[in-house]
């Protein structure tokens, strides 16, 4: 279901920007004017279906807030956009337990608005550890974070915040504390680092120490970022913002590196890293498999290159599905590999011979032509020379499927 936001703005042009930057996001803006029509248009709909509300600050009727402190009451994730600078204003609105506000100073501070939208949904999956000594700050600082969506966890010293993060897979950030109780913040943030590397783990030191160069301090010793105490709100969520999005990068960029542009399986490259990883642990049995599509031209050649991706996309998914509990991958071309560890030869055969199976028994249809096609198998499961002789001897084994007729496995 798209989830919708709730827009309460009486400016034309800022209600056409946010308008347009929510539909981008792919969220439904639902527009209204004033407090009393959103009140109106918000009764009428189930409070489950909005992801958040944006309010300005200042509407005919509600001069002073009043919408911020509906949309509050409502419990929506709340969004202040506001032209009122001051600083009275600022206080009062960052008093108020909204997400964040925007100053519509330029179309530019809207940005922030997208990435803000996009944040609050995936936000719902990130875990953050605040690790401090002191109650009232670890507080605040997970009260701050909870407004954004995050899952927060608290630890008080550097033992409780070590079992935290071995025990949740879903930590991607730590704001740290320098002076605690036992083991030091700096002494943490080092030890961490010797786990836990950077592209998996944000830290954001903290202090209210003003010690000349203890950010520098913080970041040598694997901080990722650093923030002064007494902090305000927005560099505060800024901060927090920035080190989320620079881990979310470097998954992205991670996850392109190891896929297939076509059929977005693993490529060769993440193959050999898997597989490299499995080897460590010396499995007692290994098997290797190389699927080749046959007479994959004629596919190309008959109905056309488009035709070509489609098939192979269509491979690719059953490849996918069929080796979800191994390593699997589009090595190029019209080719696959699949990598076994510690599964019996017999049920590796078996595996095999099932999924050759469905591919003959699978009907393609591609711009209404139907069409069937089968698959060449070379397996081996001597590990005897390593992954590269495996590699070898599956491809002999493949070659032998296809001079044998094709449709068939052949393995040692
Ligand atoms: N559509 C499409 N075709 C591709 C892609 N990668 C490789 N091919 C085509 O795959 C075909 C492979 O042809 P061949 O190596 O002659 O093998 P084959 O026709 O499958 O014959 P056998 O393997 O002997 O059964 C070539 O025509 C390539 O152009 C791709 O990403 N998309």
């Amino acid at each position: 279901m798209q989830r919708k936001v709730l827009i309460v703005e009486d400016s034309k042009t800022s209600m056409q920007l946010m308008r347009s930057l929510i539909t981008q996001a792919k969220l439904r803006p639902i527009c209204t004017t004033s407090l009393v029509e959103a009140k109106h248009v918000f009764s009428s709909s189930a409070p489950e279906e909005y992801l958040c509300a944006v309010v300005d600050f200042n509407l005919p009727d509600a001069p002073n807030g009043e919408a911020i402190d509906f949309a509050i009451e409502s419990f929506l994730p709340t969004i202040v956009v506001t032209d009122k600078l001051d600083e009275d204003t600022r206080t009062t609105i960052l008093n108020k337990n909204v997400v964040d506000y925007i100053p519509k100073e330029n179309a530019q501070v809207y940005e922030y608005l997208t990435r803000l939208l996009n944040r609050l949904d995936k936000n719902k999956k990130v875990g953050v550890l605040v690790i401090d000594g002191s109650r009232a700050s670890r507080h605040a600082m997970t009260a701050l974070l909870r407004r954004q969506n995050f899952i927060t966890l608290e630890a008080v010293n550097a033992e409780q915040g070590m079992e935290s993060l071995h025990s949740n897979s879903n930590i991607k950030l730590a704001i740290i504390d320098e002076k605690m109780s036992g083991m030091s913040g700096l002494k943490l943030i080092s030890e961490l680092r010797k786990t836990y590397s950077q592209e998996d783990l944000g830290i954001i030191g903290i202090s209210s120490d003003t010690t000349s160069g203890l950010s520098a301090l913080f970041i040598k010793s694997g901080a990722t970022d650093y923030l002064h105490k007494p902090y305000c709100h927005e560099e505060f969520f800024c901060r927090i913002m920035q080190n989320v999005e620079r881990l979310e990068n470097i998954e992205t960029i991670r996850r392109v590196a190891n896929s297939d542009y076509l059929t977005g399986l693993p490529n060769r490259r993440y193959f050999f890293t898997r597989v490299a990883a499995s080897l460590k642990v010396t499995p007692k049995l290994q098997s290797l498999a190389i699927i080749d599509i046959d007479h994959f031209k004629k596919v190309n050649d008959t109905y056309g290159h488009d035709c070509g991706d489609y098939t192979l996309k269509e491979l690719a998914k059953l490849v996918a599905e069929y080796f979800e509990d191994f390593t699997a991958a589009r090595f190029g071309g019209e080719e696959f590999c699949v990598y076994f560890s510690n599964t019996a030869p017999k049920k590796v055969l078996q595996i095999m011979q099932g999924f050759r199976e469905a591919i003959a028994s699978k009907t393609l249809t591609f711009e209404k032509k139907s069409f069937a096609c089968t698959v060449s198998i070379g397996l081996t499961h001597n590990s005897k020379g390593g992954i590269n002789a495996m590699l070898r001897l599956a491809d002999e084994h493949l070659y032998s499927a296809k001079n044998g007729g094709r449709n068939q496995v052949v393995s040692d």
